[in-house]
């Protein structure tokens, strides 16, 4: 076993950790327990701490929960394995977690004394834990779910059990809040993140940036995974390159001619859910069809609004019939659409639930005030995961609809869909599975309805614990930059398909993992790339943005561009030495006057004119990143491609693709070196040479699905394909690929909510 002593640099070093969630936690508890010791901190030695700490068996790995758990934002996304695999793996090597669990119990006993070179801790976390938590992280219990407690205090009291004398200082606290400034941030000597959105993961890369602290950066996504290290000037920061666009489905392909199940969900819960239950004045394609009615029977304006006449169950029909039947036959009428494509048909309620049954659907009535309502329990479905016939989901349709309107009415008008919702995820399954029935498409259950509606991959504890691992791995390296590299290679076989393969002599290395264990290899250090020139944040290039100066105003600006995609959080804009606008506590009434007004102006009319061929100033104090923006004046946009009449480039552009390089990988694009076809010293290491015989090419970046615009059939991209278990395999039987992620858009208004 490698030495026991801490080495100088590690000594007490400061460490900030931003996320107590799935990563966080498993991440604190491996920090806890290891001390940073240069040991076996490997994947075996975390998922075996997992094990036993949790005194699970094998069985750890079907831990696999509801929850979008993190988003893959850290950049690249790779395989780390199947569920067979690990649990194969985790069988054959059982007794060895034993061993290395006492081991590390050893090296507790050996090293705990009270500031004897431990890791000062502190923790930043903004959310409560809920019960979905749970099932992964596994510092919290049944009792801790509630407000009362926050997620990092109760996740440090869990660690002090069991390792009483190591400093952790949580903080309840949203990490963009101002005091967590640049000050904040200088005293530390490394950051290591498990966040699971975008928006922190930019902020955190400022302030670290500006504070020139050293970030680790990681993200899970199911069994996908990477750790990534961020060193200001020597590698890319975590914004070099461009993070992938949101998934969009042609408005068309929604609203008309769906063929995928996500585009029926998408209609359901963006069109159905917002017209019925959101706000009645907002914007929604569902209009399309509907205002096209010229029905006698239907007031073609007040299709979705209930007569005075009409009981729940008839207006619940209604709808049903107009939305799945009538507006279907409406879709026929236009026969072009239908040339190449399977025609739907259309659904009425009456021919799937005769009218006599309806006294039979549910007892709404009979409900417990108490209990949260649920057309499931209403109707005694039970289980989540049967796909409902037909029937079942007419039943749930009108079943949701009328519980919406009796039990939750005062919320109707505000809705939006929530995917923890129970209602609401009931109504949308049963509506999209109705669209799917009537386009032909197969149905789906509840469970993956939900995962799909909310964007949800299921998180595994397993990778969580890996990628916990790797962090502290790279954070040791980071931590011992100055002192003599002399860990030599670490290589640990854990069994014939699990190898963890780790090269200490450099200072810091992406790593990725690969699909299957062939080459004997699924982790695979790659060396960082360089600071990309041409980014804005790390390089302070100027960008420039192509708007309509007599039409934009400066709060599209600011909203649009500003906040949206430089992610701003304090904004300040100058025009030359003109202030045009800015945020701050401590500012005088009239200058809030003058910047509200000023927020209303289109550009070319501000007192200090924003025209064609002006330099703009734009400044985060917080984030102490500036960044200048060069406008040009365009008066026509193409409204599918540019929505928002704006075009900013620069920045988010990738660098020109080496002709001969196809593999290049990292945040979406690489910027200096291409993922090597073997590992990098694979020949400086003997240990590793001997397993590396035969290795080969890690395989191919795979490329996701475009970002989806215009209107033809087939251009919507596949966001259903990842979330689910079963469209997982299919991606895995292909090949070796590495597969990008893409999960942008996590909703984190329910976190700032829960402040
Ligand atoms: N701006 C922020 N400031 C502080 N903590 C943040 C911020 N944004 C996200 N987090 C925290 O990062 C953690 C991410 O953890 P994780 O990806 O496991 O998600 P989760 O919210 O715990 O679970 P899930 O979303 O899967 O239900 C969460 O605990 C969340 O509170
Ligand atoms: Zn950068």
């Amino acid at each position: 076993m490698a030495s026991l002593q801490h080495s100088q640099e590690i000594k007490g070093a400061k460490v900030l950790m931003v996320g107590a969630g799935g990563i966080g936690c498993e991440l604190l508890k491996t920090l806890a327990l290891s001390g940073f010791q240069d040991i076996h901190i490997n994947v075996a030695a975390v998922i075996g701490v997992n094990i036993g700490l949790m005194g699970i068996n094998e069985t750890a790995i079907a831990v696999v929960s509801w929850g979008s758990g993190s988003d893959g934002f850290g950049s690249i996304g790779f395989k780390v394995s199947f569920v067979c695999e690990m649990a194969e793996m985790i069988r054959s090597v059982g007794t060895r977690y034993v061993m290395i669990i006492n081991k590390l119990a050893f090296v507790m006993e050996t090293t705990e004394k009270q500031g004897d070179g431990l890791p000062y801790l502190e923790v930043i976390d903004m959310d409560t834990i809920e019960v979905s938590n749970l099932n992964r992280q596994f510092l919290f219990r049944q009792s801790h779910v509630g407000q009362s407690k926050a997620k990092a205090s109760v996740a440090r009291d869990a660690v002090l059990r069991f390792r009483p004398h190591i400093s952790i200082t949580p903080y309840h606290a949203n990490v963009k809040d101002s005091n967590f400034n640049v000050n904040f941030f200088k005293q530390f000597k490394v950051v290591l993140n498990g966040l699971d959105n975008l928006d922190a993961r930019r902020h955190v890369n400022r302030l670290c940036l500006a504070a020139e602290v050293p970030l680790v950066e990681s993200g899970t996504t199911g069994f996908l995974g990477q750790v990534t290290v961020h060193v200001k000037g020597k590698t890319e920061c975590y914004e070099c390159q461009p993070k992938p666009s949101p998934k969009t489905y042609p408005v068309c392909t929604i609203t008309s001619t769906p063929s995928k199940f996500v585009h029926c969900i998408v209609w359901a819960k963006d069109l159905l859910f917002a017209k019925l239950f959101g706000d009645k004045n907002q914007e929604n394609d569902l209009n399309v069809r509907s205002n096209d009615s010229c029905s006698s029977s239907e007031n073609k304006n007040n299709v979705f609004e209930r007569s005075d006449d009409e009981d729940w169950e008839q207006y619940g029909r209604r709808i049903y019939d107009h939305v799945f039947g009538y507006n279907i036959e409406l879709a026929l009428s236009d026969e072009e659409t239908w040339k190449n494509r399977t025609k739907p048909r259309p659904i009425y309620s009456r021919d799937v639930l005769p009218d006599k049954m309806t006294q039979q659907n549910g007892n709404a009535d009979k409900t417990d005030d108490l209990s949260p309502a649920s057309a499931m329990a209403s109707l005694g479905l039970k289980n989540p995961q049967d796909i409902w016939c037909l029937m079942e989901n007419t039943r749930v349709f009108l079943e949701a609809l009328k519980l919406f309107f009796m039990s939750r009415k005062k919320e109707i008008g505000n809705l939006s869909f929530d995917k923890d919702d129970q209602l609401a995820v009931e109504f949308v399954t049963a509506a999209a599975n109705i669209r799917a029935a009537s386009f032909n498409i197969p149905l789906h259950s509840l469970f993956e309805a939900k995962g799909i509606a909310g964007n949800i991959v299921h998180a595994v504890a397993t990778t969580n614990a890996i990628v916990a691992g790797l962090i502290v791995i790279e954070a040791i390296k980071v931590l011992k930059k100055d002192g003599c590299y002399r860990y030599g290679s670490i290589f640990s076989k854990i069994n014939e398909n699990w190898f963890v393969l780790n090269h200490m002599q450099h200072l810091c290395r992406m790593t990725y993992c690969l699909e299957h264990p062939s080459k004997k290899m699924l982790l695979m250090p790659v060396e960082p790339f360089e600071p990309n020139k041409s980014c804005c944040v790390c390089s302070q290039t100027p960008l420039s943005l192509e708007i309509n100066t007599h039409r934009s105003k400066l709060r599209d600006f600011v909203e649009k561009i500003v906040k949206a995609k430089l992610g701003m959080n304090s904004p300040l804009i100058m025009c030359g030495l003109a202030l045009l606008y800015e945020v701050g506590d401590d500012l005088e009434k009239d200058m809030i006057e003058n910047y509200t007004a000023n927020l209303e102006k289109v550009l070319s009319e501000l007192a200090s004119p924003v025209t064609d061929g002006t330099m703009l100033t734009v400044e985060d104090l917080q984030q102490e990143f500036t960044c200048n923006i060069y406008i040009k004046h365009r008066e026509e946009f193409d409204e599918e491609k540019e929505p928002d009449e704006m075009v900013l480039s620069g920045w988010t552009q990738a660098p020109p693709e080496k002709k001969d390089d196809k593999t290049s990988i990292g945040n979406g694009a690489s910027t200096s070196k291409s993922l090597p076809t073997e590992p990098m010293d694979a020949q400086k290491d003997i240990d590793v040479k001997e397993i590396l015989d035969g290795t080969a090419s890690p395989g191919k970046k795979r490329k996701l699905p475009e970002f989806s615009e215009g209107c033809s059939p087939d251009q919507s991209n596949d966001a259903d394909e990842t979330m689910n278990h079963k469209k997982i395999q299919k991606l895995d039987d292909d090949d070796d690929d590495l597969v990008m992620l893409d999960h942008w858009g996590k909703d984190t208004s329910k976190k700032q909510r829960s402040q």
